[in-house]
């Protein structure tokens, strides 16, 4: 099974107009997008179906549940029995670890295949459309994999049970967990000194985006097929919210991306490495376990290999402390302006699609070459210009590029310059931390109060590991400079020796 079924950051959002793009940040919504449910408006939403009377929908739309609701749960579990999933190892249950999760009714052996889920039963771009219309005006505007399934994610909500989809939308949490529903000023606030936090406003921007650009080109010529009391910002929000915290891509079907009812009630694990995939010879969506379950005991699939700071942005929770293997955390690098060759550096950088300040993951093993290449072109004098370019490809992403380059006699300034910037970062996150204590939460209700002291601790738990990768690499980089200073001391002192036994 590949690995990393989930989808990493980065592939996610096609962009479709870039000036969209660049339109100011407007307000995220403080908590749950303000539906017609939640204004207790109802939505008639009128959509003729081909050859079918027009369906009107007058219900409010419920936008799914609260995250640990069971009643749903149980709803989704029978709907699925009835239409094709075949009988379960497991149930859905209220877990400690993700509110809900699917829990073993029997012993399961290490190596078994588990789940298969039909076809008929995954959500993907080519799934048919309870309302064809607004389907095929999605397809004839070749709108790509993720918005497409945004829309058809609320359109189905809007048919409530005209819809096949209706006992899955119903046990979808009504507010995914996901920096997407953090406000701007809460990502300010709470997540300052790590690097997730542009992570997260990019994220936000690119979904503000899309949904701008559908509106012009799509919602806005066709309002019959998508009223904006069904397709607006806010439901958009948590359609996407949706998308990231439960898509997974399928390597057996070319990659291609779903979302896979029952399965998705599956939690993450760091210590486990399976993940869901298609499985040809039984066709249906399959894991396979990769270690024994006693019944009772929760059973979990992987994410894919994802930092603290990466599980939060999409799934909206921080693994605990030491628990992740896969953690690591951004260290941000900067040319410094005052360079006499800063012009010619940032030329380097540029052309091999890099910036003057830039990111590379550190883990508590160790930092990529691309940094060290990085460091190396930060430090070097003006006399070395002609490896400017050099440096350059090799701190860039590309694989062609020649990776492990060294310069000796740079070594200990581009570790130096490394170590200054991992300090300024620590110190960055101390402040933080120090600050969270006493922080003003600033909130008017009991409501915000605990929303609020849910998102500092999370912000506490990610600062911590992210803090503590950074100790370690500042530990490593000291102790590295330090014999290294120590040997050219050595190396000084038999020099004045041999100078002086000259004399
Ligand atoms: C694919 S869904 C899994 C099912 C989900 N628990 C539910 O009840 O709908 C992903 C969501 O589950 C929760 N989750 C998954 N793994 C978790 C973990 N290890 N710790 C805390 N929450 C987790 C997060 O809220 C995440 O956004």
């Amino acid at each position: 099974m590949a690995e990393a079924s989930r989808i990493f950051y980065g592939m996610l959002i096609p962009r479709f107009s870039q000036t969209l793009h660049q339109l100011p940040q407007t307000g995220l919504p403080l908590s749950l997008p303000q539906t017609a449910h939640s204004h207790g408006r109802s939505v008639c939403c009128s959509i003729s179906t081909s050859g079918e009377p027009r369906v009107a929908a007058t219900e409010s739309i419920p936008w799914g549940c609260d995250v640990d609701s069971l009643e749903n749960a149980e709803s989704l579990q029978k709907w699925l029995s009835e239409s094709g999933l075949p009988p379960q190892k497991m149930a859905i249950e209220r877990v400690n670890v993700g509110e809900r999760g699917l829990v073993a009714l029997k012993n399961i052996r290490k190596g078994e295949k588990l789940l298969f889920v039909p076809p008929s039963l995954v959500i993907m771009a080519d799934s048919e459309w309870s309302c064809p219309e607004a389907g095929e005006v999605l397809k004839r505007n070749s709108v790509p994999d993720w918005p497409l399934l945004a829309v058809y994610l609320l359109s189905e909500a809007s048919l409530l049970r005209s819809s096949k989809w209706s006992n899955y939308i119903s046990a979808l949490p009504r507010q995914p967990y996901s920096l997407l529903y953090w406000t701007r000023s809460e990502l300010d606030r709470y997540l300052e000194a790590s690097q997730i936090r542009e992570r997260a406003i990019e994220r936000s921007d690119d979904v503000i985006g899309t949904y701008n650009d559908l509106k012009l080109r799509i919602f806005s010529k066709h309002p019959d097929l998508f009223p904006e009391e069904v397709f607006n910002m806010e439901t958009f929000r948590w359609s996407f919210g949706i998308l990231f915290s439960r898509l997974v891509r399928l390597p057996s079907m070319d990659g291609k991306v779903a979302l896979v009812p029952w399965a998705d009630m599956l939690n993450h694990s760091s210590e486990v490495e399976t993940y869901l995939d298609y499985d040809k010879s039984s066709k249906g969506v399959v894991f396979t376990t990769d270690r024994v379950y006693q019944p009772r005991e929760q059973v979990f699939i992987s994410y894919g290999k994802k930092s603290n700071g990466e599980l939060l942005l999409s799934y909206g929770f921080v693994p605990k402390e030491g628990t992740n293997p896969f953690d690591s955390v951004e260290l941000s690098m900067s040319l410094q302006k005052s360079d006499k060759c800063y012009k010619e550096k940032l030329a380097s950088l540029r052309k091999h699609g890099l910036s003057g300040s830039q990111c590379f993951p550190v883990q508590i093993t160790g930092w990529p070459m691309e940094l060290m290449a990085y460091a190396y072109l930060v430090v070097s004098p003006p006399s070395m210009e002609q490896q400017f370019e050099e440096m350059a490809a090799a701190a860039s992403n590309k694989t062609t590029a020649k990776k492990d380059i060294r310069y000796q006699d740079l070594e200990e300034q581009a570790l130096q310059f490394i170590l200054d910037s991992c300090e300024s970062s620590i110190s960055k996150y101390t402040k933080f931390l120090q600050a969270s204590g006493s922080m003003d939460l600033d909130v008017t209700s009991p409501k915000q109060l605990n929303r609020r002291l849910f998102l500092k601790q999370l912000a506490v738990d990610l600062c911590t590991t992210e803090r503590r990768i950074l100790y370690r690499t500042q530990y490593i980089l000291r102790r590295r400079l330090r014999d290294m200073r120590s040997g050219e001391l050595r190396a000084l002192r038999i020099l004045d020796g041999l100078k002086n036994l000259f004399k």
